[in-house]
């Protein structure tokens, strides 16, 4: 049996200030640096090791990864990046206040552009767009690759070939693999790992720095997936949005 970890990027500020952020790169708030911490020491306590880690050319998700390989005393092991773990990309909704996106276009318009699998948000204005064009991070990845907008569809074809030609490979040849990345792309990953249709992703949410870890056979077909907490497996349903760290029975302790 072959085990891949993913977890979603600690609180970041556009979370924080709930912004829709998509590409743009923002940092860990203060509490996404302790969930990347708790989560790096919840690995820890449950024995897990990595041999290779993938994570996206955003910071929010890099940063975690990072916090989390310190926690764990690996920072040693080999760290891809790539722009196909990116958020999927929100287009001319990035950076706008999601409160005020749903009184000027309504709750329902929002909600499926937020989750359906194939309506896609407006494209980003043609100045936002050449500024993604002009980033250093995209200077390799073809002019072609960088979007106006994504649907979920469009984020798991991209990110599939990252999946089919870097990260499956590897869990073949046994390596033990984290993946750090982002609510869509995991969203995403999950999709096609477990054959979701469309109309049954709508719901699917990926909490913020609790690590997902699936089971795998030898084909990577899942045989099944659980969240982890410093207990061990989460059982199903009482999965929370994140770890709620001003929860004054939230015990530090056992992270030595
Ligand atoms: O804004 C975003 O990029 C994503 C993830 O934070 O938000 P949503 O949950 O609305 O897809």
């Amino acid at each position: 049996m072959k085990k891949i970890v993913f977890i979603r990027h600690g609180e970041s500020r556009f979370n924080l200030e709930h912004r829709f952020t998509g590409w743009t790169d923002v940092d860990l708030t203060d509490d996404g640096y302790k969930e990347a911490r708790v989560a790096g020491a919840i690995l820890k306590k449950h024995g897990y090791l990595f041999d290779v880690a993938h994570t996206s050319v955003l910071k929010r998700a890099i940063r975690t990864l990072w916090i989390m390989l310190h926690e764990m005393d690996l920072v040693w092991i080999p760290v891809y990046k790539s722009w196909r773990l990116n958020e999927r990309h929100y287009g001319g909704l990035q950076g706008l206040d999601k409160e005020e996106v749903r009184e000027q276009f309504g709750e329902e318009q929002v909600y499926e552009w937020r989750r359906s699998a194939d309506v896609r948000p407006p494209d980003s204005s043609a100045e936002a767009h050449q500024k993604d064009l002009e980033d250093p991070k995209y200077a390799s990845i073809g002019e072609g690759n960088v979007p106006l907008s994504e649907t979920l569809l469009d984020t798991e074809r991209r990110a599939i070939v990252y999946w089919n030609e870097t990260i499956a490979p590897s869990i073949k040849r046994n390596q033990r693999v984290l993946v750090s990345a982002h609510g869509n792309t995991l969203r995403a990953l999950v999709k096609h790992l477990d054959h979701i249709p469309n109309d049954g992703i709508v719901t699917l949410n990926i909490p913020n720095g609790i690590p997902l870890v699936y089971e795998l056979d030898d084909e990577l077909k899942p045989i099944r997936h659980y969240y982890l907490n410093e207990d061990g497996e989460m059982p199903e349903g009482e999965v929370p949005k994140h770890i709620d760290l001003d929860d004054p029975e939230f015990d530090f302790h056992w992270m030595g």
